[in-house]
């Protein structure tokens, strides 16, 4: 009943989806488990046997079992491990399946941050719940009811007493050890919560404002948390870890003779031994078990925040296609949201091809709220954004991708060469394409220069590139020349103007700067919640 509550968490769609395919092989594991405990157990009663009776045949018996259970051993390890690994990948990859289908405003719920810890920290959480757990839990059921058996039928129904001190480890280890383990366990995540936050505040306070107050303040938390996590660990260890050792070396096995030796010091030697062997058959895998124990809510929580995740709704989309070029984006009685405010009401404008149009507007007005709803990345209230017809929900993420391209605001380039940030999205490019684009992007790098070490206007104009590069009809900026001087930003606005005339494409730039709006052949206005042309 317990463990299918231990298990509640994973039991829930996207989770099983990952896991169903691992099944096969973590039963195969599993079972292999179980057979090498009982193995190892019929290995001990043949060594009970050598007692009275020192033949080749018990002695073989002996080392045959013991061999047996080794390899059986480590063919569990290697399947529950094999098929952990392919769970965690095919997690991984629903992480990432999910995330391009979430709307931009979810995104932003979900920074680098949590991010990263769901996809390494909670899919490694959950390792020792797949991995180990279904494993260790069938072996305590067995082994201590074979080992029973065996106690019975060897010194009958009163050698059971044996059992006791072992019970009791048991109990101990299963019940009293996980409650204030898990009371440490408590503190110990929150004050490593506590180191990592200080660490975080260190760095931010050396990266973003070097002020030596903001540093040694950060500094000073650090101290003080590592040094409460030293003083938790010391207190863990002398009230958890070293009682449970006395418990189980000392006390169990001290006891677990002397009842032995009582009760079955009359029936000879073999008896005897094969009180203690069996005894001790209860405490190996409950200690094996409750070692899992101590992962089990690190597991159900690492699930808890994957489901959360899991949970976020998707963009709507379906397989509708496109033409791939010239297409007409429209907005057809459009409502927006962002938070509590709408920001567009009810409103209708065709983009066309052959276009660039330039949106200006107030601070605030919803200029990127509309921008990423024209990209397919919000969902609107009422009304529909259109692809040449097309409903932007009919169409899938690939589709999306390809007709439509989005450069945001202070985007940002990946930590890689200039050419990998060029190739991420169309990787069959050869390199006098991408200096091509360089060269319209007016950036003069090479193309095996780092990106990590351009500037901001660098940074952006490298984003320009990737708009002058890809063959997607539809591009969409987001205050493309906001770090860029205004000789720069005619130059640019120039050459996007010459690709949206020669190529057909539909341009739509989200920009403050006059510059832009003089160039542009179509300048609008977001007022009121609507579109309009300035007077
Ligand atoms: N995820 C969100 N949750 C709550 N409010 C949001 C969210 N995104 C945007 N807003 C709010 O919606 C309004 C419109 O934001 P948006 O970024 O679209 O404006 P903008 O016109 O592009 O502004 P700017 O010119 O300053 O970039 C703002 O008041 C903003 O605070």
């Amino acid at each position: 009943m317990s463990s299918i509550k231990w298990y509640s968490g994973l039991i829930n769609e996207p989770l099983t989806a990952a896991l169903k395919p691992a099944l096969p092989m973590l039963a195969i594991g599993t079972l292999a488990a179980a057979l090498s405990g009982l193995t190892k157990l019929g290995a001990l009663w043949c060594l009970v046997q050598v007692i009275d009776d020192q033949s080749v045949t018990w002695i073989i018996g002996v080392g045959a079992l013991l061999l047996a259970s080794a390899i059986l051993s480590s063919a569990a390890s290697w399947s529950t491990h094999k098929a952990e690994a392919g769970f965690a990948a095919r997690l991984r990859r629903q992480v990432a399946k999910h995330l391009i289908r979430l709307p931009a405003s979810t995104l932003t719920r979900w920074d680098d941050k949590k991010l990263r810890s769901l996809l390494s920290n909670d899919v490694l959480s959950l390792h020792h719940l797949v991995a180990h757990l279904p494993a260790e839990i069938v072996t305590f059921a067995i082994v201590p009811l074979v080992s029973i058996a065996f106690l019975v039928a060897i010194s009958g129904l009163q050698a059971l007493l044996v059992l006791t001190p072992g019970a009791v480890a048991a109990l101990y280890y299963l019940w009293f050890m996980p409650k204030i383990s898990a009371r440490h366990g408590e503190q110990r995540a929150k004050v490593m919560s506590e180191i990592v936050t200080a660490v975080d505040e260190y760095v931010r306070g050396i990266r973003a404002s070097r002020i030596y107050g903001a540093q040694s303040g950060a500094l000073a938390s650090y101290h003080s948390a590592t040094d409460r996590f030293t003083h938790g660990m010391i207190t863990w260890v002398r009230k958890v870890a070293t009682a449970a050792a006395v418990a189980v070396s000392l006390l169990q096995a001290v006891a677990t003779f002397a009842i032995a030796y009582a009760i079955t010091y009359q029936q000879g030697t073999a008896a005897i031994a094969a009180g203690l062997f069996f005894g001790l058959a209860i405490v190996t895998p409950s200690l094996r078990l409750g070692h899992g124990l101590d992962y089990v809510s690190a597991g159900r929580n690492a699930a808890r925040h994957l489901t959360d995740f899991f949970r976020e709704p998707p963009l709507p989309s379906a397989n509708a296609r496109v033409p791939e070029s010239r297409v007409l984006l429209e907005a057809k009685a459009v409502t927006l949201t962002a938070g509590e405010q709408f920001v567009v009401e009810r409103t209708d404008y065709r983009f066309s091809p052959g276009t660039m149009t330039v949106i200006s507007g107030p601070s605030g007005a919803g200029k990127t709220t509309l921008l990423r709803a024209l990209a397919g990345l919000e969902q609107t209230l009422s009304g529909s954004m259109r692809l040449a017809g097309v409903d932007l929900v009919m169409l899938n993420e690939e589709a999306r991708h390809q007709t439509i391209r989005l450069l945001p605001q202070g985007s940002s380039a990946l930590l890689t060469s200039v050419r990998e940030n060029l190739t991420l999205a169309d990787p069959e490019q050869a390199d006098e394409k991408l200096e091509a684009a360089l060269r319209q992007a007016r950036l003069e790098v090479d193309l095996d220069a780092h990106a990590g070490n351009l500037s901001g206007g660098e940074m952006q104009r490298l984003g320009l590139a990737r708009m002058f590069l890809t063959s997607a009809p539809v591009l969409l900026l987001d205050e493309p020349t906001s770090a860029l001087d205004p000789d720069t930003t005619k130059h640019i606005i120039k050459s996007l103007q010459l690709l949206a005339h020669s190529q057909g494409k539909t341009i739509v730039i989200v920009s403050h700067d006059p510059v832009c709006a003089a160039e542009a052949d179509v300048h609008l206005q977001m007022q009121r919640n609507t579109l309009r042309v300035p007077e």
